[in-house]
């Protein structure tokens, strides 16, 4: 068979220097008029209604009006131009950022293709955007993984630096816990049997792009909800404005059109307006530079609230490759026939510890095996927590203590002291004792080591001070889940769970009220992921944990559910904060300039004149020009979003509303003074 290698392509995943954004400006200036177009403006309903706007008063500016000189008119309408193009330069900015990477990667991923098996099981090389779910792969060392997929044969070690930035290879195999594969992903030794789990347009990488390309990207539901309130309080800013001349006209004044029009610009929201595409954009490209990948912004706000941690014991709090490390025989079984035992029902089962048991053994206590045909595997299952073999009539079994027990019809009293002591002596260690049987005699305890991820404690209790509580679930027995609980630091353990009892945990969590995370990297973790609020599944988990969960860790790291707390709060917190800042703004600038404009209709009104402005035209330029000037001024809080301490939510409010709020009525009255004052000496009005 004649079969080429397949192209082989390094992307490197950029990383962000400081500059970026000096970098970044020129292509989004340029954005930011293509942005005009009211197809695409249309998303945004506020800077829609600016931009026609906008356009009314360029009309206008044709049609000589002898109360507001055409040069006046004229700077209204195009400062009304600038409010629309910084709003744009914003969004372009905040989708720049993650262009540069999503380029990158659909490079890397262009002109790849794959071996695939064909009916009659010989391999064929396709290109690898023709593969489809379900198809089966072989790939060898040095080659690209063509798409997402699960292996079924074969172990090996994948470089996933394209993806994750990575470059330590990490062990791929069948079975077990670690057998999901990244499309893009380079195996750097041996060959995998693949199967396909991703349609075109559907793979990490897809999922990658379609993220850092904001463009393309849903409002959240939170969005939409903000995108309500906006359009309301821009009818009723509308309502307001219009209803304004019936009251000129009661006095008998005039307020010329161009005025309405640039009035109805500076109180409507259009600092929110402006910005909330741009924010949103900023923080799922924080995301996606943490390495992790969410299939909903939905999901990340709500890690902003999330309340409860959940968290599966192996492979996401400790590292997962449980293995053997000892063996005890009970007393009156000679180690001989443990260890066989102990192979026998290992011998079938292609979990990390199955392979574990048999590797250990093998080296130790090396014996005749019989060959795989012969056996009648029992694989391992969370239901049962059981696996082994039946072998010439014999039934050879291992597994959890209290599912080996019942197994065998036994209760825990019933066991040898000594049994019973070196079971607990493991369990307080932190390991995991396996019972060992054959016929229904309890051969001994097998010792499966494990250990905790460093740095998991500190980062559970910054968790603890943001009120998330975690909870551990682990199918582990209690003494190993409360011994692993301590080192941890969690607050709480839930131990022998079923996939039934982590879901119902997460269900009664819910149900009282409570937003919660899970993260999880098994098949038996799948109900659990989908049914989170949050689910991050670790990427070197299963292919089952990876669809059901709205979130991948690429890093497989459970702490980082820290960060992505953080970046889903300060997505609400700079949403809201920036909120309540235009509104704010609005309110002030409604009473900075109506007494100005009405200065000359209703006379009395000069009492609450306070701001002095030079004149009513100059009032509503500068009004128009600060209400453009202040979305530039907001555009890198909007990017790099409000920092968010560790403090209660109510503290925060607090702040906010002073800062956020209190700074958005004062900000305008010094800021239009300001520019009244050098419009003024610039002779501009
Ligand atoms: N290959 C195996 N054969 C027999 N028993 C096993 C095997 N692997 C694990 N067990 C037993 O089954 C229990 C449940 O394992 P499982 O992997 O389902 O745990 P889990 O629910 O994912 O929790 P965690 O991953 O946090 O330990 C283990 O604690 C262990 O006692
Ligand atoms: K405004
Ligand atoms: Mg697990």
């Amino acid at each position: 068979m004649n079969m080429p290698a397949t192209k082989a392509v390094v992307v490197k995943t950029p990383e962000q220097p400081k500059t970026a954004i000096s970098a970044l400006w020129r292509p989004a200036l340029v954005q930011a008029f293509v942005k005009l177009d009211p197809r695409q403006l249309q998303r945004s309903p506020v800077m829609l209604v600016v931009e026609l706007t906008a356009i009314f008063t360029t009309v206008l500016c044709f049609i000589p009006d002898h109360a507001v000189p055409t040069f006046v008119a004229a700077q209204i309408a195009l400062w009304l131009w600038f409010t629309v193009l910084f709003a744009n330069f914003a969004e372009a900015l905040a989708e720049g950022r993650g262009k540069a990477r999503a380029d990158s990667l659909k490079a890397g991923s262009e002109g790849l293709s794959a071996r695939r098996k064909t009916t009659n099981g010989t391999f064929q090389v396709v290109p690898a955007t023709s593969l489809r779910k379900d198809d089966v792969v072989r790939v060898e060392a040095g080659e690209m993984i063509p798409g997402d997929g699960e292996v079924i044969e074969g172990i090996a070690a994948v470089n996933e630096a394209a993806i994750t930035g990575e470059s330590a290879p990490v062990i791929r195999e069948s079975g077990g816990d670690r057998s999901a594969v990244t499309g893009n992903t380079r195996l750097v030794s041996d060959w995998l049997l693949v199967r396909i789990t991703a349609n075109p347009g559907e793979s990490t990488l897809d999922r990658m792009i379609a993220l850092v390309e904001g463009a393309k990207r849903q409002k959240t539901p939170n969005e939409v909800a903000l995108d309500i309130l906006l359009i309301g309080l821009t009818l009723i800013f509308l309502l307001v404005v219009v209803t304004l001349q019936p009251f000129a006209h009661f006095a008998n004044g005039n307020l010329p059109l161009v005025f309405l029009v640039a009035l109805l610009v500076t109180l409507i929201p259009t600092t929110i307006g402006g910005l909330l595409s741009a924010i949103g954009i900023a923080g799922m490209d924080r995301l996606v530079r943490l390495n992790v990948i969410a299939k909903s912004g939905r999901a990340v706000e709500a890690a902003g609230d999330v309340h409860v941690l959940l968290l599966d014991k192996t492979g996401t709090i400790t590292f997962g490759n449980r293995r053997c490390s000892a063996v005890y025989a009970a007393p009156g079984v000679s180690a001989k026939e443990l260890a066989e035992g102990a192979l026998f029902a290992s011998l079938a089962d292609d979990t990390a510890e199955g392979k574990s048991i048999v590797e250990y053994l093998r080296s130790l206590h090396p014996q005749p095996e019989p060959s795989p045909e012969v056996l009648t595997a029992v694989p391992f299952s969370a239901e049962t927590r059981l696996s082994g073999v039946d072998y010439q009539g014999r039934v050879y079994r291992k597994g959890a203590v209290d599912s080996l027990l019942a197994f065998v019809g036994l209760n825990r009293a019933d066991l040898a002291p000594t049994l019973s002591r070196e079971i607990d002596k493991i369990a307080q260690s932190g390991g995991t004792p396996l019972l060992v049987c054959a016929d229904g005699k309890l051969l001994g305890v097998i010792h499966l080591k494990d250990v905790v991820k460093p740095g998991i404690r500190e980062r559970f209790a910054e968790l603890r001070k943001l009120g998330i509580r975690t909870v551990m679930v682990t199918g582990d027995n209690p003494l190993t889940a409360a011994a692993i609980a301590a080192e941890a630091g969690v607050d709480d353990v839930l131990a022998e769970a079923t996939p039934e009892k982590k879901l119902a945990r997460i269900r009664h969590e819910q149900n009282d009220g409570r937003l919660v995370a899970m993260c999880g990297d098994g098949a038996n973790d799948a109900p659990a992921l989908a049914q989170a609020d949050v689910g991050m599944a670790m990427n070197d988990g299963t292919q089952a944990a990876r669809e059901a969960a709205n979130m991948v860790d690429l890093d497989s790291d459970p702490t980082k559910l820290l960060d992505v707390v953080q970046i889903g709060k300060e997505l609400l917190v700079t949403r809201g904060a920036l909120t309540t800042f235009s509104i704010a703004n609005d309110v002030a600038k409604y009473f900075a300039i109506l007494p100005a404009l009405f200065a000359s209709i209703y006379p009395q009104l000069g009492v609450l004149n306070v701001m002095h402005l030079s004149s009513p035209q100059s009032a509503i330029l500068s009004a128009i020009v600060f209400n453009a000037l202040i979305i530039v001024v907001l555009i890198p809080l909007a990017l790099r979003g409000v920092r968010v301490q560790a403090v209660s939510a109510a503290a925060l409010l607090r702040r906010n509303l002073l800062i956020y709020g209190l700074g958005g009525i004062l900000v305008p009255f010094v800021g239009i003074k300001a520019i009244d004052m050098l419009l003024t000496a610039l002779h501009l009005v």
